[in-house]
């Protein structure tokens, strides 16, 4: 039958797999580590795209698309942040029969293939800003546990690259990016996440500082990089001597910011929302807000019943609510309870006999499967405000769940003792990486390491004298812990 063999609460890896399967998202593919966007993924990710485009067009960044391949030369060229990825990187030798004089690398990011362009490009001070961005793919053949949308050697995402007269218009767009990022997890996913910065052992290295979406997922307590907007400094600019002549004629070099997300959204999405029916999605993402199931009862008038059902998806859709029918006469309305049900839809509207004399329709929620009668002439008005509010008690079911799982640590004993409940920890820290790399060495062990997730931009009060929770020292700033995908 329809229904999930496992629960959410019991085998999250196993529910994960089945719901995204079975909720007709991802199909397993013949090569670990790749998955097959079905439409019902791709729709999402098209909701986000839409948004953030228009966004950042608003913004006068401009989309562009530069070549898959890497050249090997060019691609070692930034040695330092290259080496600790060198194994992710996938390499194509040959073509048909013949090897290749060069060996060509595939994409992992594009700062190396952009930047010498950059550099050819930007010469006066007229060429700034440069804000470019690009949709595309991106592979880095990992090793670690594949899972669908968190981690697969091949996903979606968009890179942005810009390059600035002034650091101070680097620092602002930054910031105005991370908040595009918050947006989309917040105001369309209903995820709840942390703004915050990188340590300088987890940002990235090749950067000057990288700022984060921190996400959490409270059924593995796990923590994941939702999106991360980095401001590069000027150490690309250097590399590539990307520099222009500035108003006083001397030669400066450019201020770069580099910034992404990916269809790692989706998967957080499913991972937060997702019960032991399949998937909830949140109506502004989903492709099918409103799914209407006639119920045609043995003598009654099964097509007024019908023409009814197409009159409410006609209005739903005139006012821009996305809603189809399913008139599929081979599934029992049960069935195709239980299968939208499982695709996560928000709405079902329910037209049986009754409803269809008095001129009314039933309305199930999927996200507390409350019911509720509409009369016909409130169609619109009424079945928006239930999608908004669906949109937003999914919000606020997931920040009282993430809130829930925050713990806040003084000492060693009780930043170990939350960590071993699965929590979140915010706790005092001295700020000194070998401090963090030494919580990375003691708490290792067969669930992972423990990692700082990010120092909230919203730091709660630090009393002078504070103590670091890991090393005794006095502590700078309130950071966030945890175990991470
Ligand atoms: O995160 C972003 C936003 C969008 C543009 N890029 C940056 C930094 C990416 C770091 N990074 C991440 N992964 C990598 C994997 C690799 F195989 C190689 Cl060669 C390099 C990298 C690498 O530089
Ligand atoms: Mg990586």
């Amino acid at each position: 039958g329809l229904g999930l063999s496992y629960k959410k609460d019991e085998n999250f890896g196993e529910w994960y797999s089945e719901v995204v399967v079975n909720g007709e998202m991802i199909e397993y593919y013949d090569i670990s580590g790749c998955y097959i966007l079905r439409p019902w993924a791709m729709s999402i990710w098209e909701v986000m795209q839409t948004f953030f485009d228009a966004e950042i067009k608003k913004m006068k960044i401009k989309n562009c698309y530069f070549p898959l391949f890497v050249s090997s030369g060019v691609l070692q060229k930034e040695k330092d942040h290259i080496e600790g990825f060198a194994p992710e990187v996938a390499w194509v030798t040959k073509s048909g029969e013949s090897e290749l004089e060069m060996p060509i690398a595939i994409r992992p990011t594009s700062e190396t293939v952009m930047y010498p362009y950059f550099s050819k490009w930007i010469r006066g001070h007229r060429d700034l800003p440069l804000r470019l961005n690009q949709w595309c793919n991106v592979v880095r053949w990992e090793f670690s546990n594949p899972t669908p949308f968190i981690r697969s050697r091949e996903f979606l995402w968009q890179e942005g690259h810009t390059a600035f007269a002034t650091k101070e218009e680097a620092d602002t767009e930054v910031l105005d990016i991370l908040e595009l990022y918050r947006r989309i997890y917040e105001e369309f996913l209903a995820v709840p996440v942390i703004k915050g910065k990188k340590s300088e052992h987890e940002k990235f290295a090749g950067g000057l500082y990288t700022t984060t979406v921190e996400a959490f997922v409270p059924n593995t307590g796990r923590g994941v990089q939702g999106a991360t907007s980095h401001c590069l400094g000027q150490n690309f600019a250097k590399m590539f001597e990307i520099n222009f002549e500035n108003e006083k004629g001397e030669k400066a070099m450019v201020w770069q910011n580099s910034w992404a997300y990916t269809t790692r959204t989706i998967g957080v999405m499913i991972m937060v929302h997702g019960d032991d029916k399949g998937l909830v999605l949140p109506p502004k993402v989903a492709s099918v807000q409103v799914i209407v199931i006639p119920v045609p009862y043995k003598d009654a008038d099964t097509k007024g019943i019908f023409d009814a059902c197409a009159a409410t998806v006609k209005t739903l859709n005139e006012s821009g609510i996305r809603a189809e029918a399913d008139f599929r006469d081979n599934y029992s309305p049960g069935w195709k309870y239980s299968q939208w049900e499982l695709k996560g839809v928000p709405l079902r509207i329910e037209i049986g006999p009754k409803d269809f004399a008095n001129n009314q329709v039933r309305a199930v929620r999927r996200d507390n499967s409350t019911k509720h009668d509409i009369p016909m002439t409130d169609l619109v008005e009424r079945v928006q405000d239930m999608l908004n509010q669906i949109q937003e008690s999914l919000f606020d079911a997931a920040k009282q769940k993430r809130d829930a799982c925050i713990q806040r640590a003084h000492t060693w004993e009780e930043f170990a003792e939350a960590l071993s409940q699965k929590k979140m920890i915010l706790a005092p820290w001295c700020d000194e990486e070998e401090v963090e790399k030494d919580v990375k060495t003691r708490t290792k062990g067969d669930m992972g390491a423990a990692k700082s997730l990010c120092s909230p931009f919203d730091q709660p009060e630090l009393p002078e004298g504070t103590l670091c929770f890991a090393s005794g020292k006095p502590a700078k700033k309130w950071t966030y812990w945890g175990r991470s995908y």
